[in-house]
């Protein structure tokens, strides 16, 4: 291109490179669809760089070169979840599972359906969108005050950075780290002499924290959206309803979640996950069994700390997890 070019042609051209870009990185990240070679994409990315820096003024918040990272903060500042993170009660039997449906059962006159999902080991964050643009997000520290890590979840991938509708609304997740992305990461570490990090969960939570945002966006993070704040001002009347929604609106939705209507039903999804746990390219502690009609939600609420419409079931501890994660995911 030569420098006849006008901001207004460099817009329009940064506008189309935008529009690829983030299309091919949605299906690759958000859909785990690899669309299109790495040189294809360099080839735009670099082409899109160099437009941004001649006429800094074309860019804009969800251009993909936001993403990179490049600040070095002096710290985290601290926020207020106006919703507070409520906390999880947790069982570890399925006779207790039993115990929790019958006890809801018995408060809740109509019948209703679970969505079960599975219970990611990451950490959970906060990410607030206004108009469709991420504007915020945050760690969920001990429930109602948290760390505003914006610029460090702005590396993530899988994060939307703009939304296919101009909605505002607050969602919770998951951010964790991939089995594989921990298995290279310790080896790295390993090589140079460094202590490697004990479980992928850690390993999230160590990423999330550096300061140096270059390095968080190095990390290879992910996320599971599980929660969507608020849903009946957007009229959504149901747990399922809502992650379907987040899906259409760009957000990474862990595609194993299932609707149970009869406790055998639960049975036969712990049974199955417990058995796949150790194939899944992620870590997973259990699940997670919430009341599907938010209706539900209403009439029980929730008690200070956990909700009493939703519950999780927790694996017991499996050791020769650790020992196959030595062998399955080393690069
Ligand atoms: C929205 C509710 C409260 C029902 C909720 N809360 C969750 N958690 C709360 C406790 N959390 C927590 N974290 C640290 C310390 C205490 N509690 C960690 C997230 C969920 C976690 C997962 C998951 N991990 O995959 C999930 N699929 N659904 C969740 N749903």
């Amino acid at each position: 291109m030569g420098n006849l070019l006008t901001e207004q042609a460099a817009q329009k051209r940064a506008q189309e490179l935008r529009k690829q870009l983030n299309e091919w990185s949605y299906q690759y990240y958000v859909m785990d669809r690899p669309t299109v070679e790495d040189i294809a994409y360099d080839k735009s990315y670099r082409e899109l760089v160099k437009l941004e820096k001649k006429f800094p003024k074309i860019i804009v918040s969800d251009s993909p070169t936001q993403r990179v990272g490049g600040r070095v903060l002096d710290g985290f500042d601290k926020l207020n979840h106006e919703l507070p993170m409520l906390s999880l009660g947790d069982v570890f039997s399925k006779q207790e599972l039993l115990d929790f449906d019958k006890r809801l059962r018995k408060v809740v006159a109509e019948d209703f359906a679970y969505n079960c999902e599975l219970k990611i080991d990451g950490l959970a964050i906060s990410l607030v969108y206004k108009n469709g643009l991420f504007v915020q997000g945050s760690t969920r520290g001990n429930g109602v005050i948290g760390e505003d890590i914006t610029e460090n979840l702005k590396t993530v991938k899988a994060i939307p950075l703009k939304l296919t509708e101009p909605v505002s609304i607050e969602v919770r997740g998951e951010c964790y780290m991939p089995k594989r992305a921990f298995a290279k990461l310790n080896a790295q570490r390993e090589a140079e002499g460094k202590p490697v990090f004990a479980n992928p969960r850690n390993a999230a939570a160590g990423s999330l924290r550096q300061l140096d945002t270059k390095i968080t966006a190095r990390r290879h993070l992910s996320t599971f959206i599980y929660y969507l704040m608020e849903p009946e001002k957007l009229g959504i009347e149901k747990q399922s309803e809502a992650l379907q929604k987040m899906s259409e609106w760009g957000f990474r939705i862990n595609p194993e979640s299932r609707v149970t209507a009869a406790a055998t039903e639960i049975d036969a999804y712990i049974d199955e996950y417990q058995a796949k746990r150790i194939a899944l390219p992620y870590d997973i502690d259990g699940i997670v069994l919430k009341a599907d009609p938010f209706s539900v939600q209403q009439i029980v609420g929730n008690t200070v700390k956990v909700p009493r419409w939703a519950i999780a079931y927790k694996f017991p501890p499996d050791e020769q997890e650790t020992i196959v994660r030595q062998i399955e995911w080393t690069v």
